[in-house]
């Protein structure tokens, strides 16, 4: 943590109050200068590594970037803020993908902390072993499900580092009170056991009572140190994304952004997509989805969606996940299916049901029959919806039908841009979880790319329930934020297929989502207040005077005067 650091831009006074004078060459360089004289090095490096292999040229800028992180993190996160959109995909995905299967060989220096299986019973004085005093925002990882690349054990500590730089570009928080955690606790990875340079423990994964025994005494250390930093789970894979939301969420502040913050993104983008039908809201209500990968993502997509559905139809629809079809690696979801897991049950289909579709159908099979308004993969397989499948949705009974090839990274995901705009048509949405360029249609149209990424939520519920002092992340409090998400762009936008606002807006979209989750722990009596600001202030606050809250709350980088701590 060097938040502190300004390099050459210590003042003279500041070099001799703190003892630096002599450690540091004489010219005092301003903050503009050593952000232009980065920039420039940045520029130089994409002009040297031109020609080289994509991989080659990511790495090489998420090095240059990470050891700017190492040396100045107030220039760092400067850097990142303005140049958010060109920023985001070395930091985040894809290429923190990369980053995380290369961890081991690429580690100089740690970030964040490691509690490990070999670390039981000691996870309550280890806590206090990091040094900053107050801890805000945490994101934790146990590495088993990163991105769509699987189980990297100890590697994974990449995403909780590229999501909390996310915290800091998009929400503003103080990159001294973030911390990004790894729970290792062991990997199934065969190659990384057997890797040399591999950094974490060298076990099986601890399985059943054990494994929860060691997140419990995390998640219990964490409270007793920083009783109201918030906990987001990540990149876990299904079995304990649900299990750990569901053990902890009435006893912690926390929540599990691949179920709850996809979630909200994905209907945000569903309603955006029948308003760029030219549909007024409620005919949601008569969109039939197609929704391949029924993990953590998936499910939680669904269910969010069918809870959408039961309200707009005044809760009485028993029958609210009509619309909406299942597939996972084994087809077509249904009640018929052996050992179907519990998370699926709800929206399995009744075979009866179903007109010429059985249990197990494929992708092909479903979009035939079906002729979905949308197909929206989360299923971690790059190149599903493939020329076939793309082709059948020109069938759909939508006028403008939508695909979400939501799967990260960028190989896996369920079609490139360009595939969907040639095989499924020019008419369709599009959206990916993954950046891709704008597909130039020809005829001097555009095809929109959207990023459909839970980067546009989890910043903004992890500030607003800060910033709310809840103690508790309510199902209200992350249906407010999907549905200021969803209420965000104008209507002009949404027609030309633009379903969510620039990356490079993510400050501006963060604060009304924030204030949107303040405004639902209000309403719900969840909020207890933040510092100075009591339950009672933010109950007389108004919309606006609730996102300028949010907003005054924002850490910004800048250079500020320093002294010794006494
Ligand atoms: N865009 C975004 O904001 C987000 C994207 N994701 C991405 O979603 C993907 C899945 O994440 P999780 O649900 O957590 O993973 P998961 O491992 O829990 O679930 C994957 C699901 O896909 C199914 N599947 C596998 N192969 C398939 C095939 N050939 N055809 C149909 N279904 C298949 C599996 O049966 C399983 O149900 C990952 O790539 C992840 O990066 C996850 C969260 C957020
Ligand atoms: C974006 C994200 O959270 C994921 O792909 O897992
Ligand atoms: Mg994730």
């Amino acid at each position: 943590m060097n938040v502190e650091s300004k390099d050459t831009g210590f003042p003279l006074t500041e070099r001799d109050r703190l003892g630096l004078r002599g450690l540091l060459p004489p010219r005092v360089i301003s903050f503009e200068h050593q952000y232009d004289r980065f920039m420039n090095s940045y520029r130089s490096l994409e002009k040297n590594t031109q020609g080289q292999s994509d991989r080659f040229v990511s790495l090489s800028k998420w090095r240059i970037l990470n050891r700017l992180h190492d040396r100045n993190e107030t220039l760092y996160y400067r850097v990142l803020i303005d140049n958010i959109k060109e920023f985001a995909p070395i930091i985040y995905t894809p290429t923190v993908g990369l980053v995380c299967e290369n961890y081991s060989g690429l580690f100089r220096r740690p970030r964040g902390m490691y509690f490990s299986a070999k670390d039981k019973g000691e996870m309550m004085s280890m806590i206090y072993n990091w040094p900053s005093d107050q801890v805000d925002m945490i994101v934790l990882t146990d590495g088993s499900r990163i991105l769509g690349l699987g189980d990297l054990g100890v590697q994974g500590i990449g995403i909780p580092i590229g999501k909390l730089d996310m915290y800091v570009a998009a929400a503003g928080i103080n990159p001294q009170k973030i911390l990004p955690v790894m729970l290792d606790v062991g990997t199934n990875n065969q190659k990384l056991l057997e890797d040399p340079l591999y950094l974490g423990v060298r076990q099986p994964r601890l399985e059943g009572e054990e494994y929860l025994l060691i997140v419990d005494e995390f998640m219990e250390a964490v409270h007793a140190r920083w009783p109201k930093a918030i906990v987001q789970f990540e990149d876990f894979q299904m079995k304990w994304a649900f299990e750990t939301l569901k053990r902890y969420r009435e006893r912690f502040c926390m929540f599990n952004d691949d179920i709850q913050g996809t979630a909200g993104v994905a209907l945000a983008g569903l309603l955006g997509t029948v308003r760029s039908q030219g549909q007024p809201l409620s005919d949601f209500l008569k969109q039939k989805i197609v929704v391949v990968g029924a993990g953590s993502a998936g499910l939680g997509v669904l269910s969010m969606a069918v809870q959408a559905v039961s309200r707009m139809s005044g809760g009485s629809g028993t029958d609210a996940n009509s619309q909406f079809f299942l597939i996972d690696k084994d087809g077509l979801v249904t009640t018929e299916r052996s050992n179907l897991d519990p998370a699926a049950v709800p929206f399995a289909k009744n075979p009866r049901d179903l007109e010429g579709l059985s249990e197990g159908a494929s992708i092909i099979e479903v979009v035939k029959k079906v002729k979905p308004h949308v197909l929206l993969g989360l299923s971690g397989v790059g190149g599903v919806f493939n020329t076939e499948v793309l082709k059948a949705m020109r069938e759909s009974v939508s006028t403008k039908p939508a695909i979400f090839a939501m799967s990260n990274p960028t190989m896996n995901a369920e079609c490139t841009a360009i595939e969907a705009f040639s095989h499924a048509g020019e008419n369709i949405v599009f959206a990916s979880g993954s950046p891709f360029e704008n597909v130039d249609l020809g005829n001097g149209e555009v095809g929109h790319v959207n990023q459909a990424n839970n980067m546009y939520l989890f910043p903004g519920i992890g500030l607003g329930t800060l910033l709310s002092g809840a103690r508790h992340i309510t199902d209200g409090m992350l249906r407010a934020a999907a549905e200021c998400l969803a209420s965000y762009m104008t209507e002009d936008d949404v027609r030309k297929g633009i379903l969510y606002p620039s990356i490079d807006c993510i400050r501006d979209v963060t604060a009304e989502v924030g204030a949107a989750v303040v405004c639902a722990a209000v309403a719900e009596k969840q909020a207890e207040g933040h510092g100075d600001v009591g339950f009672k202030e933010l109950e007389n606050m108004s919309k606006e005077e609730t996102v300028e809250y949010v907003r005054g709350n924002m850490w910004y980088p800048e250079y500020c005067p320093l002294v010794h701590e006494k």
